[in-house]
């Protein structure tokens, strides 16, 4: 079936401010339909804020964000969007199974379905043999697959997920990403997945470079290393950096010189 927008989210001109200081500053990009985005970037540079735009849940937002057609967070977006935050969001006096049900009847599915949409996410996310385990006995590693199974519930259109694979050993790690492409590939979801673990890049269709809160590249892997003349996403990555830190201080400079040249 044709979509009838052509990109999953496009964001023009976003700004977001926090606690009075600019966190995302007017950043413009599209993402694309049915592929695994990876948003990367270091530690504080705006990919959960980034995220919880996407989702509605971020306050001081400006400029434009469409989410699947509509205006990021529009109640209609509900149940199309599923969102895993960096913190496990279950109950740990319930089973995975009982969150599941749970968190079935509150998105509206149908009684009819629930059984069967509940199995489906627990078996995707590799917990069905744990099923009836409290999650508050469960590993933090598995309790973040609970999350995820929750946000799988429905099957959802358009994937956010923060940071799911930290902290997960290789085994596990590799799992998920194997999860992730069959969403994409097998369902059509849109996947949008952050990570500050450079290699997980080489796993995405497409690739969203954030740095203090700018948008420093917006291409496949194979584009940034080829466009960097790098063997590595991360070297990419570097690259780019060092490209914007000297351009920022050759701004800096050329607007520092008049002023020093005026006499007084
Ligand atoms: N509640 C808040 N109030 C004010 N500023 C905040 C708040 N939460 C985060 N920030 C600031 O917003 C910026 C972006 O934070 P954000 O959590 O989006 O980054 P991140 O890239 O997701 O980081 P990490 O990889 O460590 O999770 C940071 O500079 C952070 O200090």
């Amino acid at each position: 079936m044709m979509n009838k927008h052509p990109a999953a989210v496009e964001a023009e001109g976003l700004k977001v401010t926090r606690g009075g200081r600019t966190v995302l500053d007017g950043l413009g990009f599209t993402i694309p339909h049915g592929k695994i985005t990876g948003l990367l970037g270091p530690s504080g540079c705006g990919k959960s804020t980034l995220m919880r735009a996407l989702v509605g849940s971020q306050a001081h937002v400006t400029g434009t964000l469409t989410v699947l057609g509509r205006p990021a967070g529009h109640r209609d977006l509900r149940p199309r969007v599923g969102y895993v935050t960096q913190a496990p969001s279950v109950y740990t006096d319930l089973t995975a199974r009982q969150n599941l049900d749970y968190y079935a009847a509150v998105l509206g599915i149908h009684r009819r379905d629930r059984a069967a949409q509940v199995e489906r996410a627990l078996h995707d996310v590799d917990l069905t043999s744990h099923a009836d385990a409290l999650a508050g006995a469960m590993s933090g590693g598995q309790r973040g697959r609970v999350s995820l199974a929750v946000a799988l519930l429905g099957e959802p259109e358009l994937l956010v997920l923060d940071e799911p694979t930290v902290g997960l050993d290789p085994v596990l790690r590799r799992d998920l990403w194997k999860l992730f492409h069959r969403l994409a590939d097998e369902r059509g979801a849109t996947v949008l997945v952050s990570s500050h673990v450079m290699d997980e890049a080489e796993r995405c269709h497409r690739l969203l470079l954030l740095r203090d809160g700018r948008l420093l590249a917006d291409d496949t892997p194979e584009a940034l290393r080829s466009s960097t003349g790098a063997d590595t996403v991360e070297e990419a990555f570097l690259h780019l950096v060092d490209q914007a830190k000297a351009d920022e201080s050759r701004t800096e400079a050329s607007t520092a010189a008049p002023t020093e040249a005026t006499p007084r």
